[in-house]
Formats: C-alpha cells, structure tokens, sequence
C-alpha cells in the first residue's frame, strides 16, 4: 500500500518587543524574575516544515550564516521536543525544516524563539495532532522563556521568567522602526552583566507596569513612548557603547522614543504613525549607525499556518545603512 505524504506546512511567526522589561534577582535555577509587557511585531520569520528523504535544518535569509543547522537550532529542539511529548519517533518520516529569517539573529527580538514556536504549529499540522495551544504552549515554556508569547502573539504582560502570559486586548495598532545592529548580543551575558552592574551600584530600575496597560489602551502612542523602559538597557549598552548613538540617532529622527529590545542589541523606536515611521526610518538609515533598518507594526498574531494563497512572502521594507 502506498504511504500518503501529507504536503508541507508552513508557519509564519512575529518577532517580539519589550515594551516594558523589570528583571528581578537571579533565581536558584539561574534565571531572573521578570514583569514585561511584550508586543508582537510584523518583523517575521516563515517556517516550512516537511516530510523529506534528508532530515535536518536549513536556514536562509537574515543573518542566515549565524544560525546553527545541527542539534542546537531551537527549532530543531522543538522537532524533538513536541515528538517526545505525544510519544512519536520523528525519524520515520523523516522531517526537514526550512527557516527563512526576516528576524535578527541575537538580536533580542526572539528569532530562534520564533523558529522553535513556528515549528510546534507546524508538526502539530503536519502530524494532525489533537493539541491545544494551552498544551503546546507548556511544550513552548520548556523550549525557552519567549518561546510562548511568539507562540500566543499580540500583546501580553510576562511574568515569571517570561513564560507566563496574560493576554492585553489592545484595538490599536503601534508603529515601529527597528535598528539591527553589526553583531548579536548573547543574552545570558547580558543578564550577568546587569548582576554585575547591580553588584557595583544601582543602575536605572523601570516603574510599573500598570501604566503601560493604561497607554495601550488609550491607543496614544506618545502616552506609550514616555513610558517605555527596559532594565536591560543598561546592561547591553555597557556592553556595546554604541547603542547610545543609535537610540539619540531615532530620536534625532523624528520617533517619539526608542528602546534596546530585550536583551539587545537591536533597538526599537516608537512612531506616531505608518507615514512618520518610514520617515524616520529613511533618515536612520542614513546616520550609519546600524547595519539595516526595518518598518514593522504591531500588535500582530501569534504563529500561525499561511494558506496556499497566502505563499511565503517577501522580506519587509528594508532600508540598507
Ligand atoms: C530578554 C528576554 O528576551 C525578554 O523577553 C528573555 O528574558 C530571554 O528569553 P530567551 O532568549 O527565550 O531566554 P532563555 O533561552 O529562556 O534563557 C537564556 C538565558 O538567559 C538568561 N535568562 C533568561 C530569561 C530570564 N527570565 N532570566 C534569565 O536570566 C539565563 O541566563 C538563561 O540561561
Ligand atoms: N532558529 C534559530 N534562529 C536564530 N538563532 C538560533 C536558532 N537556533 C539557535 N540559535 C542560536 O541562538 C542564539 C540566539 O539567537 P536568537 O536569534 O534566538 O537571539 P535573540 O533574538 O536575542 O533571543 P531572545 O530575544 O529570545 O533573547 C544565536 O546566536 C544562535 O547561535
């Protein structure tokens, strides 16, 4: 009898922003309590996941000669990892994943965690699992602490160490300008290195997060722009001094503020709206003081399979410093 093989799926999966990152102390199992407030951006990466006579990974796109193709690729984790939980060998069929990244790589945006989210909607296809995303969303939190919100997508507060969400309803859309600088930053390093600064003095601690939810609601992005704050901020520029000129230089700009997103490096300005958010990013391109500038706007949702008609799509505008 001949084997049906279902086709291939692909997923397409946000990049996240902190809008607001309080860390806490370090824990005993070596991560740091978070409060965040995270949102989810239209800067994607597209993951095809497929039956295939070579299994593996391939990467392509954005910052693709960085990634890991071997057992180290998140996303490759996730193959693994949802097969272990429904008890299923993903070596017969094999299965091949084919990640083209619009995401940067150690950027602080969550682009492995996306691959690794993007992966779990898409097996759960492919495999015609009965899985609810709560279900798939514990597979998730064991992958990585973002892995979930890029999962779930929108707009939701973080707790934990990030893994844990309450979902924001937000009716309004936010646009962004995003800075990708020359190099990664290595998260782990940056969190040792606000301990560090912690263990030397009292580096700037952001408010609470009430207020945060109290601008999303109101849907005023300058309301939103006084109040964007990161506790990592400091941390990743003590270890890339330069984020200093790319966050004057967005402002400069024309945005009405700009953050480190996450761990860093890549920055993330605010901007009243579409038309001044491709001013902006027109300009900053101009400054030389990052590698690539992109437009993105969100709340967006969460990973989710693109239909037939809706094939693999290109990069978003891109603006080359
Ligand atoms: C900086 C953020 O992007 C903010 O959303 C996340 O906290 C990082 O999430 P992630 O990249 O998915 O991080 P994980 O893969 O879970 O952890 C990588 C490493 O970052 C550090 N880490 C991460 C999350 C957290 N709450 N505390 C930490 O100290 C730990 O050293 C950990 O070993
Ligand atoms: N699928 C993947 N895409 C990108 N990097 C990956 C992937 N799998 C493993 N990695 C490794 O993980 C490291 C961190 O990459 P990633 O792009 O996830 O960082 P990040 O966006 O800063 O993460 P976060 O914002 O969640 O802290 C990279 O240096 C790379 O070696």
């Amino acid at each position: 009898m001949l084997a049906v093989v279902p086709p291939p799926v692909t997923v397409r999966v946000p990049s996240k922003v902190n809008l607001h990152l309080a860390v806490g102390e370090a824990r005993p199992d070596g991560y740091h309590e978070l409060s965040t407030v995270f949102q989810a951006l239209s800067l994607t990466d597209e993951v095809t996941v497929a039956v295939a006579d070579e299994p593996g990974v391939e990467v392509i796109g954005e910052g693709a000669s960085e990634v890991p193709t071997g057992p180290s690729n998140l996303a490759w984790q996730a193959v693994q990892a949802l097969a272990e939980h429904v008890g299923r060998d993903h070596t017969e069929p094999k299965i091949r994943v084919v990640i083209r990244k619009g995401i940067p790589v150690a950027g602080g945006m969550a682009g492995g965690s996306a691959d690794a989210a993007a992966v779990l909607v898409g097996l759960a296809s492919l495999w015609r699992l009965e899985i609810g995303r709560d279900e798939l969303a514990g597979v998730a939190a064991k992958l990585g602490s973002d892995v979930p919100f890029v999962l779930q997508g929108g707009t939701a507060i973080g707790t934990g160490r990030g893994e844990q969400l309450i979902p924001v309803l937000t009716r309004h859309t936010f646009h962004w300008v995003i800075a990708f600088d020359r190099r990664g930053l290595a998260t782990p390093k940056v969190f040792e290195e606000l301990d560090r600064l912690r263990g030397d003095g009292d580096p700037p601690r952001v408010g609470g997060v009430e207020p945060v939810i109290e601008a999303l609601a109101s849907g005023d992005p300058r309301q939103l722009a006084l109040l964007l704050g990161n506790d990592l901020q400091s941390a990743a520029i003590s270890l890339r001094p330069g984020l200093r000129r790319t966050l004057r230089a967005g402002v400069n700009a024309g945005a009405l503020a700009g953050t480190v997103s996450g761990s860093g490096p890549t920055c993330a300005f605010l901007c009243s709206d579409g038309e001044s958010a491709l001013r902006v990013a027109a300009e900053l391109a101009g400054a030389g003081v990052c590698r690539t500038v992109r437009v993105a706007h969100g709340p967006v949702p969460g990973a989710r399979v693109i239909g037939g008609d809706e094939a693999p799509r290109p990069t978003p505008p891109e603006v080359h410093a």
